[in-house]
């Protein structure tokens, strides 16, 4: 995944959770994002330069492949990266579990992170109130699916280093140890969104009330205000600002802190400190980007990302909606 829109290319971005996903019988490799709720791929539709390196979808070449007339979508992250385009409807298919009539949205313009992405499109697994689609709105993959399932839910197992996968339909007890702790979801703003008043930095507790957390599979880094920014990276030797890399950098043989964060009114999850070193900014190795990073402008927001995931499995479960969150 790319940094904050504010950071160039490197440190050399962390790799993505790409998905293996069949529409109507072409596959791709999808980012499954639990913070947006729009399904898009890469399409023949785009500029030649824009498909490079890409799988594109062709609706020429899918026998079940419906054109939506009329209705059209467009995205804008809070990186500023976006894409648009049109949309239909295939047979879209994920491990074991398909949907018919899924709207699949045609990208026709990416920005230029997207082209150098290595991800084909989105599946986003926010709430569908969220899903851009107009004039009418669609339902996201795991909507559609959740009739279908055992449990109505989904959990992301992404751990750091290795092979991840998404469950759909139940719990996988293989993915994490311990029990699961739970907190209710309010997905009025169609995130996966829950308080998160406190956090924790080596065992020292902190306040941020009033502050709510999304649980975001599609968001590279842990996001958080920057009084919890410059409270971590104060308690790490040589850590500082770095402009021109836009975030917290410190030398990669510091010792980190653990950064514990609340959830809901349940207990705390702890991030070892060992997975807040992202990664070096550059082939020396000597300095390195932090996992925690400021979420700057959306005031009252903490986005969750795969640092936080690389630590916890996370169960999102539609009974409720409730997130569920259990160490690796
Ligand atoms: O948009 C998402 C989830 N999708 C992330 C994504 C995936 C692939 C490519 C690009 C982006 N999550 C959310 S919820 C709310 C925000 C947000 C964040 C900062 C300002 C305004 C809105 C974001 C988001 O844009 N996440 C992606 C992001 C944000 C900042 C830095 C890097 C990436």
């Amino acid at each position: 995944k790319r940094q904050d829109s504010s950071a160039p290319a490197s440190p050399s971005g962390g790799v993505e959770y790409l998905v293996e996903t069949d529409v109507g019988g072409q596959k791709l490799n999808l980012d499954f994002d639990t913070g947006s709720g729009d399904l898009w791929v890469f399409s023949t539709s785009l500029s030649a330069s824009s498909q490079a390196n890409h799988h594109v979808f062709n609706p020429s070449s899918s026998s079940t492949y419906k054109a939506m007339s009329g209705a059209t979508w467009r995205i804008i992250y809070g990186d500023g990266s976006g894409a648009s385009g049109t949309v239909g409807t295939d047979t879209v298919t994920v491990g074991g579990t398909t949907v018919k009539g899924q709207a699949v949205e045609l990208a026709n313009r990416v920005s230029a992170q997207f082209v150098q992405d290595a991800n084909d499109g989105l599946l986003g697994l926010s709430f569908s109130n969220i899903n851009t689609v107009r004039p009418t709105q669609q339902k996201t993959f795991f909507d559609n699916a959740k009739s279908s399932l055992t449990k109505p839910l989904f959990a992301a197992y992404l751990p750091l280093n290795a092979n991840g996968a998404y469950d759909f339909g139940a719990i996988n007890a293989r993915h994490h140890t311990g029990s699961v702790a739970y907190t209710d979801v309010d997905s009025s703003g169609g995130f996966w969104q829950f308080p998160s008043t406190s956090y924790k930095v080596g065992g020292t507790k902190h306040s941020l009330s009033g502050v709510s957390a999304i649980a975001d599979t599609g968001t590279t880094l842990l996001l958080i205000a920057d009084a919890a920014v410059t409270t971590y990276y104060d308690a790490v030797q040589g850590a500082s600002f770095d402009n021109q890399q836009g975030g917290y950098t410190f030398p990669c043989s510091a010792s980190l802190p653990d950064f514990a964060v609340r959830i809901g009114s349940t207990n705390y999850a702890t991030i070892p400190g060992s997975l807040i070193n992202f990664a070096p900014i550059d082939n020396s190795g000597r300095t390195c980007f932090g996992g925690i990073q400021s979420v700057g402008q959306i005031a009252g927001m903490s986005i969750y990302g795969d640092v936080f995931f690389n630590a916890y499995y996370g169960v999102f479960d539609d009974a409720g909606p409730r997130f569920g969150f259990a160490p690796i």
